[in-house]
């Protein structure tokens, strides 16, 4: 199916493997600056061989390190996108390991440990269930019927009742404590008391579902299967035993199994503690463009994103394009992670590189080969704090937070890599000469559909999308496989971290 095909079957969401007008020729002129500049040739061939997926550090195309690479026209040694995601999740670990007290792991109360991570196994305080229990309403029996049936029934949450006798039943609730030497549970739908009182096992009506093979017979005639629909304790675990790992993300599920297992609080990592500098002095931050100054578009959407991303985000400040100013925000901040949207190129009052350096920071990284994005940075500004440089372009701050702050931010707050995915890619999408490419899609049935408002500046396509596509250089063919990278709001569980 070709492009056209594409529009016409998919409407609004159709699908243009060609980068948006303004994208592309920047992108087309950049390649062939850099080709000047003695990088990789356009080769098909060799531009797959550095298809990132996979994810470790790889030598670049021309087999080269990082190191001997040579400079890009502008003397940045730009990582590969796989390269570049490695970095930055080691980064954090190799910091000192030592934890201040902000780092360390703390208990924090179940209803504030969404989205955190377990700094230690969730060991059972308890067995579970901690006693023998009914799992239907129905009958505690003993022994065979027909049975005497008690004038006390037994409701979930009351304390022991006497034990049954041979013969004996009690009315009983699910969840309630059998009493001792029951026998069974027989379900009310399969017994029935006569005109004495005496209670009778009927067997389930023939329309009734069959019984799955192994399980216990659901009574006949006069008794019931030993054990049938009583849960007995430890049947879910015993106390002492591990149920989760530490590492694990608390999602709502782990919170109810916390508190099942006898949990008030937690011991989990603390969020890394982010603070965004976002810079331009041509942003506005509320009613329409209007003499060249545009609306900030990265203040809204970097807060509830980095959170989703495990973050706590401290404050969000705006900074003129000022060099003083932005030394004095960057170095005074507390943060972890101080996150900057802008400024990152090499214009006039691009101060991020500058400020970098006259601070000393470590560059980590210093530009990507991801399109759109590529001047994205990492630094250690000191000991145990990251400066991450998003591009002020906000669908290149978009690749630049999921190349580098995902990463960086997902080892600060100790959470597990998502497992890497692939699909294959509907349609054929047009790649970039050297670099990698990340291209908004949608998820329909077993592919995944590229967006067109996929250029730099455009937040159309992700806005719409569920994951960004990860296009190796030279590009995919219709159906080929390719790794995507999901977004927090449609992956279910990074979603519940919205909160
Ligand atoms: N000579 C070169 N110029 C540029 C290159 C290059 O390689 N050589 N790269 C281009 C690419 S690619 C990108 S991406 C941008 C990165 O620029 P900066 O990080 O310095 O960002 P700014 O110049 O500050 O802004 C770029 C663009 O984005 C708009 N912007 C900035 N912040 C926001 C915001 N919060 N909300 C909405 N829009 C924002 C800004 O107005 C600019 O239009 O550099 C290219 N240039
Ligand atoms: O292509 Mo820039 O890298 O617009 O982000």
């Amino acid at each position: 199916m070709n492009a056209s095909e594409a529009r016409a079957g998919r409407g609004a969401e159709a699908v243009d493997d060609a980068e948006d007008p303004d994208d592309l020729d920047v992108e087309e002129a950049l390649a062939l600056v850099n080709d000047a500049f003695g990088r990789t040739s356009g080769d098909p061939a060799r531009a797959r061989a550095r298809d990132s997926r996979g994810g470790g550090p790889r030598p670049a195309a021309d087999g080269r390190s990082p190191a001997t690479r040579p400079a890009r026209h502008d003397g940045r040694h730009a990582l590969s996108w796989a390269e570049a995601r490695t970095v930055a999740e080691r980064a954090a670990h190799r910091g000192t390991g030592r934890r201040t007290a902000h780092h360390a792991p703390a208990p924090v109360p179940l209803d504030a440990a969404l989205g955190l991570t377990l700094a230690a196994p969730l060991t059972a305080l308890t067995d579970l269930p901690s006693f023998d229990t009914s799992a239907m309403d129905g009958w505690a029996v003993s022994g065979p019927g027909p049975w005497a049936v008690r004038k006390d029934g037994v409701l979930a949450g009351h304390t022991e009742h006497p034990p049954l006798t041979d013969g004996e039943a009690a009315r009983i609730a699910t969840g309630a404590r059998v009493p001792p030497n029951t026998t069974a549970v027989l379900r009310s739908e399969h017994g029935r008391t006569d005109d004495n009182g005496r209670l009778h096992a009927v067997p389930p009506r023939a329309s009734a579902p069959s019984r799955p093979p192994g399980a216990p017979r659901a009574g006949s005639g006069s008794t019931v299967a030993h054990g049938q629909d009583i849960r007995p304790r430890g049947q879910e675990c015993r106390s002492g035993e591990q149920l989760l790992p530490a590492g694990a993300l608390v999602t709502p599920a782990v919170l109810g199994l916390a508190a099942a297992a006898g949990y008030d609080t937690l011991s989990t990592l603390p969020r890394p503690r982010v603070e965004v500098l976002v810079l331009g002095d041509e942003l506005l931050t509320a009613g329409l463009p209007h003499d060249g100054l545009i609306r900030d578009a990265l203040g809204p959407m970097l807060p509830p994103w980095l959170r989703a991303l495990g973050a706590e985000v401290t404050a969000v400040r705006r900074v003129r394009d000022d060099a003083q100013t932005l030394y004095r925000a960057i170095t005074r901040s507390g943060a972890d992670v101080v996150l900057t949207t802008g400024g990152t190129a090499a214009g006039p009052v691009d101060h991020v590189h500058p400020t970098l350096h006259r601070m000393g920071a470590e560059l980590l990284v210093d530009g990507v080969e991801v399109r759109p994005g590529h001047p994205m940075l990492l630094a250690r500004t000191k000991e145990d704090q990251y400066l991450v440089g998003l591009p002020g372009n906000p669908l290149a701050a978009v690749s630049g937070l999921l190349t580098l702050a995902e990463p960086l931010l997902r080892t600060l707050a100790g959470r597990p890599a998502p497992e890497p995915y692939t699909m294959p890619l509907r349609d054929a999408v047009q790649g970039h000469p050297h670099d990698t490419r990340l291209v908004p899609v949608v998820l329909r049935g077993d592919a995944a559909l590229p967006l067109r408002y996929n250029g730099p500046a455009m937040l159309r396509g992700v806005a719409a999308a569920d994951a960004l596509a990860v296009v190796p250089p030279g590009g995919t063919r219709p159906g080929q496989e390719t790794e995507l990278l999901d977004l927090p709001w449609a992956s279910g569980g990074i979603g519940v971290c919205f909160t």
